[in-house]
């Protein structure tokens, strides 16, 4: 379902904007029926009344939760059940925060990414991105909406910029505690300085190297990554908020002198921040993450030469593995339709 179906159905049975608002405000917050005070002019006329309640029907029936594995880290990983039975993943995080799902799968096909493996298989409705959001709400305080789960935001653009639109609005989310995360694509670039909410943007870069990174991640645009931080630049300024680099840290293929000195030619002086995020195994993959204090050495050498750099954990690492593994465990050879055949990805010289 898209949100803007929402305003065209009420509308047509002579709702007014006011009303649809309240409406989506109350359940993109989970908020209990009876909240606020009802004044004469929030109640919506008698021809639309049938309408709010089959939407409402509607709204309640997108997505349920299917499983819960709660982390030791205080995050939760939930298996998401759409209206169809299709599932995605959202994962609750420690602070305040919602890592919510896109697409069902994704056609970028990263090697290191379990959602990759199985190509796209649906897109995620705009509503149905909120109802993640309202799902979580009703669990505990969401204060930051992360699209870091299954999909890539880029090829669901008008849906993700239809929930974003939402979310910062009457969702009550601030624009900045928005975070769209993609590998880059122009579109992204031209769209979201014209949106009203403009939200945070997470590039996911992991390599400085063209010819790697067009290995690692197959299908995404073949924008050099030297162009890639040069637009994210433009971004951050026009913002004024930093960009944040995403960083699959895998051993022996992104983690030499070679990169590092790469990230310092890029990023130094850079209004960004470096997320170094050690790879989480997938079953069955050969690549491995480096130690952590490793990893932390690189964190510290880039820092030391001007690169703010963070070594993240990605969330709930213990339950069920990292993003779309629950997904495939849960729904077993269902979940993954033919992997695309896996190429060779050798560490680099
Ligand atoms: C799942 S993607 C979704 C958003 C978007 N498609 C992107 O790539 O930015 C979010 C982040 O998860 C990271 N990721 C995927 N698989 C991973 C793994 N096995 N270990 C660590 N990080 C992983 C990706 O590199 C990416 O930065
Ligand atoms: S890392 Fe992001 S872009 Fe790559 S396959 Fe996974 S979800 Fe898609």
């Amino acid at each position: 379902m898209q949100i803007r179906e929402i305003h065209e159905r009420l509308g047509a049975r002579g709702a007014l904007p006011c009303h649809v608002r309240r409406l989506l405000r109350r359940w993109s917050q989970a908020l209990p029926p009876g909240h606020g005070r009802l004044r004469p002019e929030d109640v919506p006329p008698q021809s639309a009344r049938a309408e709010f309640a089959a939407i409402e029907a509607e709204l309640a029936g997108l997505a349920t939760v299917a499983a819960e594995h709660p982390g030791e880290d205080g995050s939760a990983r939930l298996l998401v059940r759409l209206a169809d039975g299709q599932t995605v993943e959202s994962v609750l995080l420690p602070r305040d925060g919602v890592c919510v799902s896109s697409q069902v799968g994704c056609a970028v096909g990263c090697v290191f990414c379990m959602t990759g493996k199985s190509g796209l298989l649906r897109q995620v409705g705009s509503a149905e991105i909120v109802a993640q959001v309202a799902l979580a709400r009703a669990r505990r305080p969401v204060r930051k909406v992360v699209f870091m789960g299954m999909g890539e935001p880029a090829h669901n653009l008008d849906n993700v910029m239809e929930a974003i639109e939402l979310l910062g609005t009457v969702g009550g989310i601030g624009h900045k505690q928005l975070v769209f995360s993609t590998v880059g694509d122009e579109r992204v670039f031209e769209r979201l300085p014209q949106g009203p909410v403009k939200p945070a943007l997470a590039l996911s870069l992991h390599t400085t190297r063209p010819e790697l990174r067009a290995q690692l991640l197959p299908r995404a645009p073949r924008i050099d990554p030297a162009d890639l931080v040069e637009l994210g630049e433009r971004y951050a300024r026009a913002t004024g908020y930093p960009i944040q680099y995403q960083w699959t840290l895998i051993e022996g293929i992104n983690d030499g002198p070679d990169e590092l000195d790469g990230i310092v030619r890029l990023l130094a002086g850079k209004y960004a921040l470096m997320n170094l995020i050690p790879y989480n195994t997938v079953d069955g993959d050969a690549f491995r993450r480096p130690s952590w204090e490793r990893a932390a050495e690189i964190a510290r050498g880039l820092h030391r030469r001007g690169v703010l750099a963070k070594l993240r954990r990605s969330a709930g690492q213990d339950v069920e593995g990292g993003c779309g593994q629950l997904r495939a465990r849960m729904l077993g050879s269902e979940a993954t339709v033919a992997p695309p055949a896996r190429r060779r990805v050798s560490p680099p010289a």
